[in-house]
């Protein structure tokens, strides 16, 4: 690794509305990722993961516009740059996975056709037996069974786990540097959830494409990600290796979200406790620490002022940090809520 990181972002603040009605749904977010590094976004429906990402891409839903911050990736400043240079980066140098392959793949076109075409934008050099090759190529490396029959099927007569592979060749055949990931198996069953996770970790070590991987799934972190951001109401609360962060979680939020989920050899999912309470709206942040009224360390300390009128800090850069006046030095699995 150099010792840039691949990816920079800092202070990032994304608006939408105006006026009375403005709202910050992502609000001072900063994080890095490094040459084939695997990075996961976490944190509750709502928080920002989606927006966060669309951001670093200039796709952003209409009305929502980037306020502030920093983008870097590969040394250029992305948050200033041209759209038609940002469409340029996009599927050649950075790919973007959603959650619904139906998304990403075009209904009325044959799989192959859509792969070729992508090629053709980004690598005119190629002559189209050429193209076909690399098409065929890039099935087989997602693991298509039959990548000839995918070749020319249409996506619906493709099972989803198969439109997913698929939709991870088309961004992945211009081998980019940067693969952005966001809940690519949300829509999946659970064996076939397991599979693509096992993909994309097979992906990076192949070809050295860095992820950034996008989740409400905290387990899903633990499986197959290096590095770890959790954010909560459009903030990055804690970020850190994966190993240090979901073992020793230092924000009460992290702790609480690690207690939600089952913990190794499992329970039934009817015993499992979800974060009590709702997130905040983001046209009304709270003030302080966002978290606190559903901050079980913020309850049991006897309600500290400074939570409620001074936000902890920024979460910025690689380190190890944490963002909470009163941070767990060794925190255990749900120790902290
Ligand atoms: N087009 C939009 N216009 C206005 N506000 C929006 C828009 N899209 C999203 N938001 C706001 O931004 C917040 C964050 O959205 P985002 O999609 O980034 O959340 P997320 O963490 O990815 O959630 P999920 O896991 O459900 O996808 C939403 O709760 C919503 O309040």
């Amino acid at each position: 690794m150099t010792d840039q990181p691949l990816l920079s972002v800092r202070d990032l603040a994304v608006e939408f509305g105006h006026g009375a009605g403005v709202s910050r749904p992502v609000d001072g977010v900063g994080f890095e990722v490094g040459e084939r590094e695997i990075v996961g976004i976490v944190g509750e429906s709502g928080c920002g993961k989606s927006l966060t990402l669309l951001a670093l891409l200039g796709l952003l839903p209409s009305g929502g516009r980037v306020v502030d911050g920093s983008i870097t990736f590969a040394g250029r400043d992305l948050r200033g740059a041209d759209p038609s240079v940002l469409r340029s980066l996009r599927g050649r140098q950075v790919a973007l996975i959603p959650s619904d392959a139906g998304a990403a793949l075009n209904p009325v076109a044959r799989v192959g056709k859509q792969l070729r075409l992508s090629l053709r934008t980004h690598r005119p050099e190629l002559n189209s037996q050429q193209r076909r090759g690399r098409a065929l190529d890039a099935l087989r490396r997602a693991r298509l069974p039959r990548p000839e029959q995918a070749l020319a099927a249409y996506p619906h007569e493709l099972s989803g786990g198969m439109q997913q592979r698929s939709a991870i060749a088309l961004g992945l055949q211009n081998e980019p540097m940067l693969l952005l990931a966001d809940e690519p198996t949300t829509a999946l069953d659970v064996s076939i959830q397991a599979e693509i996770l096992r993909l994309l970790v097979q992906l990076r070590d192949e070809l050295g494409t860095a992820i950034v991987f996008v989740t409400h799934d905290i387990s899903t972190v633990r499986e197959i990600c290096d590095r770890v951001v959790v954010m909560y109401a459009g903030q990055v609360v804690e970020q850190g290796g994966v190993d240090e962060v979901l073992t020793a979680p230092r924000h009460p939020y992290t702790a609480a979200l690690l207690g939600s989920i089952p913990p190794l050899g499992g329970v039934p999912p009817e015993q499992l406790e979800t974060v009590p309470g709702m997130p905040p709206d983001p046209a009304a942040w709270p003030q302080g620490c966002r978290f606190h009224a559903r901050c079980r360390r913020f309850a049991e300390l006897g309600e500290p002022e400074q939570c409620t009128t001074a936000w902890p800090g920024s979460a910025e850069g690689r380190a190890l940090h944490v963002a909470c006046h009163f941070p767990s030095e060794a925190d255990r699995v749900g120790a902290g809520r």
